[in-house]
């Protein structure tokens, strides 16, 4: 699998903000919204272009616009963080949602949410959510997606464990990452080490 850590301190930054303990609900969201930008600019680096002529107030030039706009999809709720920040960079996106919420005993995730286009088909795909962790969420979501025919699906984190890139490298789905940081490991609970806790929880409070 394809796996492109935005290694840049402006993302690091942001990212030990988000991993402060101290740091509050607000400014713990702003950090990830500011997050969200540097990741999209990456992760649409080698989005194909439609050319068009154009004029400035000058000259006639060459103007560039995406030649496919990618579907978005948040996983909520954490993933609903990096909805809007992705929608501003990519404002002809459309947006489908998934709703999961994982068994802290289990650590399997439990569907409650599901608003998709029918067919995915010749469509690329943005799938946003901070925690890539066992790799459990990402998976089902992935595999919704896959199921309206999606081929081209790359997935969006802030964090991602080890444990959860190869499991998604083994599933042989057609996806990449773009993540912030790949972190060290996870632990006996499933919460991603040194991580920053439950991202869900600190953007939006505990449930
Ligand atoms: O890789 P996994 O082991 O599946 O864990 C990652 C999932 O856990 C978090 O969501 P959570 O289930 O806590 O829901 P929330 O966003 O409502 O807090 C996170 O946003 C991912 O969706
Ligand atoms: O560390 C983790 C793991 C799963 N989900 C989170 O929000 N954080
Ligand atoms: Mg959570």
């Amino acid at each position: 699998m394809d796996v492109l850590a935005v290694d840049h301190p402006l993302a690091k930054a942001r990212l030990t903000v988000m991993r402060d303990a101290r740091t509050d609900n607000a400014t713990f969201r702003a950090a990830l919204h500011e997050l969200t930008d540097m990741l999209i600019y990456e992760a649409m680096r080698d989005a194909p272009v439609r050319r068009e002529r154009i004029h400035t107030p000058v000259a006639r030039t060459e103007g560039y616009w995406l030649a496919n706009p990618p579907l978005l999809v948040p996983v909520l709720r954490a993933g609903l963080g990096m909805a809007d920040h992705a929608h501003k960079l990519i404002p002809d996106a459309q947006m489908g949602f998934v709703g999961l919420a994982r068994d802290e005993q289990t650590l399997k995730p439990v569907p409650y949410m599901e608003s998709l286009p029918e067919s995915l088909a010749d469509r690329p795909v943005l799938v946003l959510d901070p925690m890539l962790a066992t790799g459990g969420s990402m998976e089902h979501t992935i595999r919704l997606l896959i199921d309206r025919g999606a081929t081209d699906v790359t997935a969006v984190c802030a964090l991602a464990a080890p444990e959860g890139i190869e499991r998604l490298d083994k599933s042989g789905l057609p996806v990449r990452l773009v993540t912030g940081s790949v972190d060290e490991r996870l632990n006996e609970s499933g919460f991603i080490v040194p991580g920053l806790g439950d991202a869900g929880d600190r953007q939006y409070g505990a449930v």
